[in-house]
């Protein structure tokens, strides 16, 4: 029997993420290939125009699992029934400057959107949030959506943990999809910190620890860790524009491994509320290593921390406290 659509938000949809991510999730990379969608894009009034470019392109498209597009400038009416929402809409950095400079900017339009998700989505709405400071506007927005369960509101930083996935493959001269189990820790910034202490690569004489294959510490230490914190900026600098091909990739693998479940022995990376996991201060939002099953994510325990791991996992998080005051100095 064929299945109901589902509902995606895309937010921001008029721009350079949106137009990589929206033909994807039509195509059913996010979702499955079996999934029915339909889409709600927002944008705001200056990009309605353009919005409505992208719409007619969809439609173009003739995508078999595209079921309908809304394409809106009124938040009321791109969040209503939503059962998952993209939240891409804000403003980028650009070069030289850092993610959180674009704050001010953005937070209050999550604490906005916040308000109409709650009102309007549909019960047990998933919400991925992409605009920077991602983090942070996600603990905006699940601050100021108090009503929607904390466990559905995470950020990405799947890009990050692609980045350390693709550093490592290259490094060895291997396949990316033979390396497994990164981990990003902390702010999707540059105090992230990308971890290769429990990855593992597979080989014709089975599966070995990625430190041990790479056998170089200083590079593992070093220039493979500020490589994948300063991969946005590199991007910025070649491109005169964000990522947006990677971010719009990782967007439909977050989700996809959220809903459908990770694989057997391998763990994802999101930004998720803290527990207080790991010794990071709850009610944070940061990214753990996790795994998911029936549509639930849950934080991989017990993993062995290292001193050097432990200073860069408290420094990325005392980076997203002093955020979080921030983006309340800015919304008063
Ligand atoms: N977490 C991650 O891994 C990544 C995050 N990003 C962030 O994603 C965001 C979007 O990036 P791009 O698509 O390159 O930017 P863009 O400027 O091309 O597109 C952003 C769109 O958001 C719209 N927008 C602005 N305010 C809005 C509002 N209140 N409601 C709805 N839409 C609104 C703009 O009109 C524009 O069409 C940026 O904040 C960027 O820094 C980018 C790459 C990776
Ligand atoms: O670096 C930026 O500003 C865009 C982004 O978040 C990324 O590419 O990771």
């Amino acid at each position: 029997m064929a299945k109901d659509p589902v509902r995606v938000l895309v937010t921001g949809a008029a721009g350079q993420i949106g137009y990589a991510l929206v033909p994807m999730i039509a195509r059913g990379v996010m979702l499955g290939p079996d999934q029915p969608v339909i889409l709600h894009m927002l944008d705001i009034p200056p990009a309605a125009e353009s919005l409505n470019g992208v719409k007619m392109e969809l439609i173009d498209a003739a995508f078999p699992l595209l079921k309908g597009v809304v394409a809106t400038t009124d938040v009321v009416e791109a969040c209503t029934g939503v059962n998952i929402a993209v939240m891409v809409g804000g403003f980028p950095r650009k070069e030289g400057m850092e993610r959180k400079d674009v704050m001010s900017k953005n937070v209050s339009i999550y604490k906005g959107q916040a308000s109409a998700l709650e009102k309007y989505a549909a019960a047990n709405c998933k919400v991925l949030v992409v605009a920077n400071p991602a983090n942070t506007n996600a603990l905006i927005l699940k601050e100021f959506a108090p009503s929607i369960p904390g466990k559905n509101i995470t950020c990405l930083t799947r890009l990050d943990h692609n980045r350390a996935l693709g550093q490592i493959a290259e490094r060895l001269n291997i396949q990316v999809s033979d390396v497994k189990n990164v981990i990003i820790w902390g702010n999707h910034s540059s105090t992230q910190y990308p971890d290769v202490n429990h990855a593992t690569v597979k080989t014709p004489a089975g599966e070995k620890p990625a430190r041990e294959l790479v056998a170089d510490d200083d590079w593992l230490k070093g220039e493979f860790i500020t490589t994948v914190q300063q991969r946005g900026a590199a991007i910025i600098k070649a491109r005169k524009l964000s990522s947006a091909l990677s971010a719009a990739s990782a967007a439909c693998d977050h989700i996809r491994d959220w809903v459908l479940g990770t694989p057997e022995g391998t763990w994802v990376s999101m930004g998720v509320y803290s527990d207080g996991s790991y010794n990071v201060p709850a009610g944070l939002i940061y990214s753990f290593p996790v795994t998911c099953r029936d549509g639930e994510w849950t934080i991989v325990q017990g993993l062995p921390i290292d001193e050097f791991s432990r200073k860069k996992m408290d420094a990325t998080a005392e980076e997203l406290t002093e955020e979080k005051a921030l983006a309340y100095s800015c919304l008063s």
